[in-house]
């Protein structure tokens, strides 16, 4: 590896600037993928995103920032289980499968030439390849993750009938095929790599029942939008970073993933489940500042943006959203910057009947 987080933290020292201050070099890879789930339209995320400039102007910010281009199935149909085949109960495993390879493969090996890489999705599936990825790049107990989202996506085959891998992609990262019951060749390739301790969720206001029970058993950190009610953005960051060994004095190496509905459907409408009650960008914003104060971020993703979901204004609105995540990353509103382009008018919410179902 040419560059490693610790270096760079190493190289930096806790007292000076954080690197989100500097320059860094970063790779921003498009993982155009919608097979964790049965919505079309996450595919056109990382494109949407692009489309409002964040590229540019995270190099105006003094990046150096690489397009690392798009990853998509290469194949038309990939061969899926037939209904009678009980593998079949997970929609889409052998998409989900190599799509993830490939991405794990892109992301490692991205790693290995910039400070830190940025995925856009993407389903939330997509954090299995990127996930895996940079465990491939460091030594086992050092990968940390913060998990930005409305859901906690640790369900099993056996604890959703939901089929969707999206729901699912933390128990199949922390336990592999074990978790699922189910022996899915083209994901044999991803063994556990991320350990209960160092997972810790922002932003939770979904969570299935017997999600809720697995994060209670394996003792996982969550900060629920209650936690954050109570405690203060500000405090929770601080907290969950500590608490990853991402913050002060710390030499974890960080992935994000920020999933937009973690984000409240005012703020990011386009997006395959919104639940209301959510962060503001402003909160989401304070997380991701936090997160790159230490210089132990080396990997995120922002995912299941959807512009398919809504107006063209609306998906414009939501892509704008991850742009802010990314430049609240890399220290765009450091020092009190007013960000350009920022004043896009809010887009007309309708009550949507998936989150007004009455
Ligand atoms: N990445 C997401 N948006 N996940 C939503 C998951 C919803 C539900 N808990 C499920 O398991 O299917
Ligand atoms: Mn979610
Ligand atoms: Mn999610």
């Amino acid at each position: 590896m040419l560059l490693s987080c610790s270096r760079v933290a190493g190289r930096l020292g806790r007292s000076q600037p954080p690197p989100n201050a500097r320059s860094v070099s970063i790779g921003v890879l498009g993982a155009a993928f919608d097979k964790g789930q049965t919505r079309s339209g996450a595919s056109l995320g990382p494109g949407a995103v692009r489309q409002t400039g964040v590229l540019k102007d995270l190099t105006a910010l003094g990046h150096t920032v690489r397009d690392l281009g798009d990853l998509r199935l290469q194949e038309a149909v990939p061969a899926e289980y037939r209904a009678e085949d009980g593998r079949a109960r997970m929609k889409n495993a052998t998409s989900v499968g190599r799509f993830n390879q490939q991405l794990s493969e892109r992301v490692s090996s991205a790693l290995g030439q910039h400070d830190v890489v940025v995925t856009l999705g993407g389903d939330h599936s997509i954090a299995i390849g990127t996930i895996h990825g940079h465990g491939q790049t460091v030594r086992h107990d050092k990968l940390a993750v913060l998990w930005v989202d409305a859901h906690a996506d640790i369900n099993t085959p056996l604890t959703s009938d939901s089929g969707n891998f999206h729901g699912k992609p933390l128990s199949f990262l922390m336990r592999g095929m074990e978790a699922f019951h189910l022996d899915l060749p083209d994901l044999r390739w991803c063994k556990p790599c991320l350990h209960p301790s160092k997972l810790v969720y922002i932003g939770l206001r979904a969570v299935d029942p017997l999600e809720r029970v697995a994060i209670q058993e394996f003792g996982i950190r969550a900060y629920a939008m209650r936690e954050i009610d109570r405690l203060g953005i500000d405090k929770v960051v601080e907290m969950a970073l500590d608490q990853l060994g991402a913050g002060v004095g710390a030499d974890s190496s960080l992935h994000v993933s920020f999933d937009v509905d973690a984000l409240d459907p005012s703020e990011a409408p386009c997006t395959g489940t919104p639940v209301r009650g959510g962060l503001s960008l402003r909160e989401g914003q304070t997380v991701m500042e936090e997160v790159c104060k230490w210089g132990t971020l080396r990997s995120m993703d922002v995912v299941e943006v959807n512009p398919q979901l809504g107006t063209p204004q609306q998906a414009q609105y939501t892509a704008d959203a991850a742009r802010h995540l990314l430049l609240a990353t890399f220290g765009r509103y450091r020092g009190g910057n007013a960000p350009e382009g920022s004043q896009l008018p809010r887009p007309e919410i309708k009550p949507d009947p998936r989150t007004h179902p009455h």
